[in-house]
């Protein structure tokens, strides 16, 4: 095709104007491939300069603390630490720090209080997800269907056997949950059609607001331990959980009892649970979450047939997933615009 020369420079000149307004938008670092929706609404929202981590391995230290240099906003999920060297290296530009995920253990809230940055993430939009796994997991470990699986497929099935296998069932059973938030309450409401005969909670004080919709009764962390045939962990870590599933607790715990963790593994002393559990001090455990992640393969919690163990895929599913990514991208956006994110900690 034919083109004058006074058309390639209009062109060239409006290429340049284009690069030069683009250069002058919020730079924005996005540590990992985040599922697509979030993705789009960056791309789309035509505010920001995006440069992305494009991988599912997390970016190296050294490489994000070199890349988050002068930006405006940084995106981030569970595995990037944000402390403050990240926040030196990221330098006063930073205003935004938004994570796909609704724990904050990874970010240090004192210190991105003390430089005035905004925070985002994204609860609420993965309760179900984390409710349903939490059930799945709980019944794989009560009912002992990684075992059951393994026995049948390596020839352990000789015949049927009538104590063969057995587990715990939850009707007529109490359910104990520790930290009663919102995932909680989705969990209890999924697993009340069990026939689950009562429901207990504990935390730093009663919830009556939630525990209503679930007539959980409000009890002391020792009752708690006491009582629950099932035991869910649904706390967020903080210096005060840390730790807080240890021999004290296993040791006032039912012989019968499972205990479920979908929150964080520091909540759980792993050396006290591996130590409950091989003594028979309580029946079974099932966690999506340890420490470290991952959990070494070599790891004595690895070699326990009464220990379940998930890669932390709670809110895994890929509904739940782009909606994270969603929320996220949103609340990186209005907290640049400077306009109230849709999900932020109030620092
Ligand atoms: O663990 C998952 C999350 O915090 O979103």
């Amino acid at each position: 095709m034919w083109c004058s020369r006074a058309v390639v420079q209009q062109a060239a000149l409006g290429l340049r104007v284009a690069q030069r307004a683009m250069a002058t938008l919020p730079r924005v670092y996005v540590s990992r491939k985040v599922p697509p929706q979030g993705l789009d609404i960056l791309r789309k929202s035509a505010q920001v300069q995006i440069e992305l981590w494009d991988s599912d391995d997390p970016v190296p230290r050294q490489e994000l603390l070199k890349k988050v240099k002068g930006c405006d906003g940084l995106l981030c999920v569970l595995t990037e630490k944000i402390d403050a060297e990240l926040l030196d290296a990221a330098g006063p530009n930073l205003k935004v720090v938004s994570t796909m995920s609704v724990g904050f253990d990874h970010l240090s809230l004192d210190e991105l209080k003390k430089r005035g940055i905004r925070v985002g993430y994204t609860p609420e939009v993965l309760t179900d997800a984390v409710a349903e796994l939490t059930v799945a997991l709980l019944l794989a470990t009560s009912r002992r269907l990684i075992e059951a699986t393994h026995e049948a497929k390596t020839g352990g099935w000789g015949t049927w056997r009538t104590l063969w296998l057995c587990g715990y069932e939850l009707a007529n059973s109490t359910v104990g949950i520790l930290g009663l938030g919102r995932i909680g309450v989705a969990i209890a409401e999924r697993l009340k059609p069990f026939k689950v005969k009562k429901f207990i909670y504990t935390d730093v004080e009663p919830r009556p607001e939630l525990a209503e919709a679930i007539h959980a009764e409000f009890v002391s962390m020792d009752e708690l331990a006491r009582q629950s045939d099932f035991l869910a962990v649904c706390c967020a870590l903080t210096p005060d959980t840390q730790g807080i599933c240890n021999k004290n607790l296993f040791t006032k715990m039912k012989n019968t009892a499972i205990l479920v963790n979908t929150s964080r593994g520091g909540v759980v002393n792993q050396e006290d649970l591996y130590a409950a559990l091989s003594s028979g001090q309580i029946a079974g455990a099932g966690l999506d979450v340890t420490t470290p992640e991952p959990l070494p393969t070599n790891h004595p919690l690895f070699t326990l047939k009464n220990c379940v163990i998930l890669p932390h895929i709670a809110s895994a599913s890929y509904t739940t997933r782009n909606a994270m990514s969603a929320l996220a991208a949103n609340n990186l956006l209005a907290g640049l615009r400077g306009d109230p994110m849709l999900k932020e900690l109030q620092l």
